[in-house]
């Protein structure tokens, strides 16, 4: 039994409600999509793909208008649109931005503490988790007291990833979450999220439009091809690939950008 299973998933966007004279936006428009426990899945897409639309029907934040979503076999939202309130802690996330993803208010202790208080924890219990979540993340409890937007990008992303681990989730869901850092960080984000991911067996679903964070990072890979997550064996391989991921490949700068000559003819601009 798969972790998690969409089947024939539907949502359409009605902009300014059912009498609006903007037509309808058919985001997501069926397909099948699956992880299995511990598995890291990319999913693959170009901007206004339906990406994140996906994403958010995982975190139970979008109700789709038809299909399936379980969770362990088990349907993800109940008839009126509610996440059970067993999964809802075994389904996490981590977005792009992590400073808007935290309140300025908070220390860093309480950007990790937040789920925990949720579910109940309190006083050393809760310290102890929150010190044990910090070192897990390369970052030192005793900046625990610091304003969490007092971090750099990269940190304030570890404690983002911090505290979607801290309820020790089954399913995280990465949406774009190393995009808006430099590529050294995205680096060491990445060598953290694999290295967290073989200690404590949670999957990853890896949403992003660059295909290079893919290498070494996902097992399978899906992208959003008219509105269906398809799955694509080989995204790097030489056969066919669908019109999606061809844009995406094509999007990948080259490492040593091509010079045209006088004659018309490219050089390569190192050399
Ligand atoms: N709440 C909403 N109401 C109306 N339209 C929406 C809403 N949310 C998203 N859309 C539209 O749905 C389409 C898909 O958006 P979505 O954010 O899922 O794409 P994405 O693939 O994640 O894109 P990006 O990579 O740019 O974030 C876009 O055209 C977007 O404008």
């Amino acid at each position: 039994m798969s972790l998690l299973r969409l089947k024939g998933v539907e949502k359409t966007y009605r902009a300014g409600g059912w009498f609006a004279r903007r037509p309808p936006v058919a985001v997501l428009r069926g397909g099948e999509l699956h992880i299995e426990a511990g598995e890291c899945v990319a999913l693959l897409g170009q901007t206004g793909s339906g990406k994140s639309t996906l994403g958010r029907i995982l975190l139970g934040l979008e109700q789709p208008d038809a299909g399936t979503v379980n969770f362990d076999g088990l349907p993800l939202l109940d008839e009126a649109g509610r996440m059970a309130p067993a999964i809802r802690p075994q389904i996490q996330a981590v977005f792009q931005d992590p400073h808007g993803a935290t309140s300025p208010r908070f220390s860093a202790f309480d950007v990790v503490a937040e789920p925990l208080r949720y579910l109940g924890m309190s006083g050393a219990a809760l310290r102890l988790r929150v010190e044990e979540l910090v070192l897990a993340v390369g970052l030192e409890p005793t900046e625990l007291g610091r304003l969490a937007h007092r971090f750099s990008g990269g940190q304030l992303q570890r404690l983002c990833i911090a505290r979607a681990l801290a309820p020790a989730p089954r399913l995280v869901l990465l949406d774009e979450a190393v995009s808006s850092l430099d590529l050294e960080t995205q680096a060491h984000i990445l060598r953290l999220l694999a290295g967290l991911r073989h200690t404590t067996g949670v999957a990853y679903l890896f949403i992003t439009h660059d295909m290079r964070l893919l290498r070494g990072f996902a097992d399978r890979c899906y992208v959003m091809q008219d509105g269906r997550p398809l799955e694509v064996p080989e995204p790097f391989g030489a056969g066919a690939v669908p019109p999606a991921l061809a844009a995406l490949r094509a999007a990948i700068l080259p490492s040593r950008p091509k010079l045209r000559t006088p004659q018309g003819a490219p050089q390569d601009a190192m050399a």
